[in-house]
This record gives C-alpha cells, structure tokens and sequence, in this order.
C-alpha cells in the first residue's frame, strides 16, 4: 500500500503581509490621502463582491509587533486570480506608502486520513465548506508556518501510513477541545512556499491561540516532529475601520 495520502486541495491561499511608511502617508495631501482611501475602499468593495458570489474570501487584519502591520488574507480558486488580487493591491495609491513585508502562498487543505471507497469528498457540502471557506468573522488572527520534521529518528515521512494516521487522530482529539473557541485553516505549501503548511487560526480571545499552540506542543505529532516558523498575531480591521485607521494627525 502507497504511504503517500494526498490531501484535499481547495482554494489558493494568499498572506500577504505589509509595512506602512507612515512618514511617506503623513507627507502626502488631505486630498491624496482621501483618494487613495477611496480606490482601497472600492477595492475592498470588490473583493467583497467576490466573496458573496462565493469566489474566493478576503479579509484585512491589523498585525501587532514590528513583523508587519497589515494582513490582506486572500482565498481564490486559482493561482493566477490571487496573483491578480496581488497586483491590484500593489497598483493602488496606498501602495506607494506600504512596503510588501511577509508573504506566504499555500492551498487550504483537509488531510485525507481515512477516505472512504466510492464515496466523492469533493462532493460533500460539508467537505466543500472547508476546502472553499469563507474566512471567518473573529476578532482575532493568527498565523504561522510549520514543517513535520525530516531528522534522523524523527522523521514524519518515514512513518508508516497507519502511525502517522493514529497521530492525527490524537491531534484532532485536542483541537475538538477547543470547539467553540478557536478554528483553523489549515494549508498546504510543500512546493509552493518555504515551509510545508500555513496554520491560520481564528478566535475573538487571543489568549486561546497560547492555550491551544501550548497544548499541541505535548502532542507527540507537535512535539516531537513539529517545527514552528515565525508568529504572526493580530486583530480583523473590517471595512468601517479602514479610514480611521489611516488618520493622521
Ligand atoms: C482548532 C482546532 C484544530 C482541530 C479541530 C484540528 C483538527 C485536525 C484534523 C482532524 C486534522 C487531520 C485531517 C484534516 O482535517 O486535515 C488536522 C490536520 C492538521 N492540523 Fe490540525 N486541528 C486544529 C488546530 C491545529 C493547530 C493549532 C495546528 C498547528 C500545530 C501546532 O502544534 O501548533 C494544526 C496543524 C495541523 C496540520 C499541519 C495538519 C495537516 C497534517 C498532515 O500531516 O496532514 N492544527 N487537524
């Protein structure tokens, strides 16, 4: 029997992660500026749009610390669309005062640990919703990258298949304790990005994301073959808060 178990592919997942130069945003006119939030806006406007017509999903979050300040997470079913959504972004008068800081590219997936004979996953609803999200509305974000490591004894691709299933099982059993408080895409980026999975999570208490991440860490499928990329934590800027935030003084 195959150890390869390829996973369900969904949508092309974009992090796009940008630096405001705010001295650059201060420096320029009233009436620059309001431009410049008016075609963001009506970009936004756009991709919302998307969206409803279940498309692809974006959503804007403010990022804490120096890592960067803006994320636009973008969903789309290609990889060109999310190459356009990019471009668009980076052609817009705001534009000139961001710097492109972080990015990562990856396609939300769900692991295919037990698939069933006969039975289509990609035409189950259910299956559907998670592999074509839309993003969810929490508060809060956070995101970081992963591997499974490939050391010695400690090599996840070494496993057999049915070890490496009984792991998973075990990690689901902890993330379902957080059913309610926290939900998670999971992507992959073997090929596509520098690391082998995005792990985006969603909460409205940020102190969750320490609880769960600190919990999985005793899950041997986390501790002893998870290796862990940089952290990015923030909150959802919705549509309204757009402008407000941009004001300065
Ligand atoms: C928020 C809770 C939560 C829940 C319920 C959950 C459940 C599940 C299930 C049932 C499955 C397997 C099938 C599938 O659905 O893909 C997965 C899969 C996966 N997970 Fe997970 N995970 C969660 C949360 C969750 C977190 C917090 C992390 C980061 C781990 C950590 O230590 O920081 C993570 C990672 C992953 C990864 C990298 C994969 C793919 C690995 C692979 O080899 O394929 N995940 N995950």
């Amino acid at each position: 029997m195959s150890q390869v178990l390829h996973a369900l592919d969904g949508w092309y997942m974009l992090h796009d992660f940008r630096t405001i130069d705010w001295s650059s945003w201060r420096a320029r006119s009233k009436e620059e500026r309001q431009a410049a939030l008016d075609e963001l806006s009506s970009l936004l406007a756009e991709w919302k749009q998307i969206e409803d017509q279940n498309e692809g999903s974006t959503a804007l979050y403010t990022i804490v610390g120096h890592k960067a300040d803006l994320l636009f997470l973008n969903l789309r079913p290609a990889l060109e669309d999310l190459g356009k959504v990019e471009t668009a972004l980076n052609k817009t008068k705001i534009a000139e005062s961001m710097f492109s800081g972080y990015s990562y590219l990856s396609v939300v997936e769900l692991g295919n640990y037990l698939p069933r004979e006969g039975f289509d996953p990609y035409q189950d609803p259910a299956i559907r919703n998670r592999l074509y999200p839309k993003l969810p509305q929490t508060n809060n974000i956070c995101f970081y990258p992963m591997n499974k490591k490939r050391e010695g004894n400690d090599n996840w691709y070494s496993l057999p298949l049915e070890q490496r299933r009984e792991l998973m099982r075990a990690h689901g059993l902890t993330g379902r304790q957080y059913a309610g408080k926290v939900t998670q895409i999971v992507s992959g980026s073997t090929g596509l990005d520098d690391w082998e999975w995005g792990v985006t999570l969603f909460s409205d208490d940020p102190i969750q994301f320490k609880r769960i991440v600190y919990e999985m860490r005793f899950d041997e499928v986390s501790a002893r073959y998870g290796e862990f990329g940089e952290f990015l934590v923030g909150s959802r800027l919705t549509s309204e808060q757009v402008s407000p935030y941009f004001e300065v003084k």
